[in-house]
């Protein structure tokens, strides 16, 4: 076995052709997954997260494209296999769980002859054998009851039991990677948790690598390595957890951490909104909501990813080249968090090591 990761996106860019001109809604996007790895996608409504997991294996709508980069996955550049090859590794090798999966389900078959076909799809076994661990899956993931409803149909279910079956099924393969675009968001927090803990699992028994998109910064905690920061289509911040909580270095993750939820603080929304991704902004896409905004900042390309902490941690901030002082960046979140939270701030070690801990102890 090799060292390279298990998916290495580079230099993705995607585009829609919209009535008013292009939209780029993944732009230049750059990160890796390895092998057992969990890989946290964050950033507001809008910010490409969806894009991306389905550039991964062009599954884009239609009046979109891949127009430049690489997802090499396992040795192959995915935005070069023909349809064919692609459908062979896609449902099999990398699996997904979209974030509205009203229509994953076929309404004419039942959800055990669903699971069963997923489990059959890319490897021979008998029906009875497929039907069994169909069970065992639907059991995993908390249908009560899975051996008595694997007749049922999909309209028997509540939706949030028909995503627990998407799910089921998108794990039915095996997946080397599993793409979850949001995958718990509708369902209740006992469940999330035993979802969260089977993906973990399977984490640990067949080193699946895990892309995960949440808004729920308790949920990053408790399952991510490392983070990856988009904003209007870019990556603004990458590194591992515990950097990206307890130092983060880009404003921008500074404000999305006091913005969403699942860190007991209260609540912070980000001032101004998202650019129009058909005419954004020069320079640093954050640059109008930003309150640390240089001259440079207003003008030419994103800044390049520099490192921020170690080779782990890089952030697309001026602040972060050789000739600015992120320190003042750094005190800024600081001071934030400490006069705006009641608790303790993002940028303090005490909750940030809370986090982590809890992390631990869950996994
Ligand atoms: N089919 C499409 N045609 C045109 N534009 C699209 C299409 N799908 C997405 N976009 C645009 O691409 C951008 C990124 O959308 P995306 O769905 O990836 O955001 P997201 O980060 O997943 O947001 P959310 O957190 O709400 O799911 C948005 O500006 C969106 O309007
Ligand atoms: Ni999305």
């Amino acid at each position: 076995m090799s060292d390279d990761p298990l998916l290495s996106v580079s230099n993705l860019r995607t585009e829609f052709s919209t009535p008013d001109g292009p939209l780029v809604a993944v732009d230049d996007v750059s990160f890796e997954v390895g092998r057992g790895e969990t890989v946290c996608l964050v950033g507001e409504s809008g910010s490409g997260k969806t894009v991306t997991c389905e550039s991964l294996t062009r599954l884009v709508p239609e009046s979109g494209e891949i127009a430049d980069g690489s997802v090499e996955f396992e040795g192959s550049d995915l935005t070069e296999l023909s349809p064919s090859a692609l459908r062979r590794i896609r449902g099999d090798r990398i699996a997904h769980v979209f974030q509205n999966p009203q229509n994953a389900l076929d309404p004419v078959y039942s959800v055990g002859e669903q699971v069963a076909e997923a489990v059959q799809y890319h490897r021979e076994i008998s029906d009875e054998a497929a039907r069994a661990r169909a069970r065992s899956l639907l059991d995993r993931v908390g249908i009560p009851n899975a051996a008595a409803r694997l007749d049922d149909y999909p309209h028997e279910f509540s939706g949030g039991m028909r995503q627990r079956v998407v799910i089921a099924i998108a794990l039915a393969s095996d997946p080397d990677l599993l793409v979850a675009d949001e995958p718990t968001t509708a369902l209740d927090v006992t469940i999330e948790t035993r979802i969260l803990r089977l993906l973990a699992e399977l984490q640990a028994e067949r080193d699946m690598g895990l892309l995960f998109v949440t808004h729920d910064l308790g949920v990053v905690a408790e399952i991510a390595d490392r983070v990856v920061v988009m904003y209007a289509g870019k990556v603004m911040e990458r590194g591992p957890v515990e950097n990206i909580f307890e130092r983060p270095a880009h404003p921008y993750t500074q404000a999305l951490l006091r913005c969403l939820p699942g860190r007991g603080g209260p609540l912070e929304p980000i001032g101004g909104s998202l650019p129009d991704l058909r005419d954004p902004p020069a320079g640093c896409r954050f640059h109008p909501r930003c309150p640390h905004a240089r001259a440079e900042c207003k003008s030419g390309e994103q800044p390049p990813l520099y490192d921020a902490r170690g080779r782990t941690q890089s952030a697309s901030c001026v602040f972060y080249d050789d000739d600015h002082d992120a320190s003042v960046v750094r005190e800024s979140a600081r001071e934030n968090g400490e006069t705006s939270n009641g608790t303790k701030s993002v940028a303090d070690g005490e909750t940030s090591d809370e986090a982590s801990d809890g992390r631990r102890e869950r996994r």
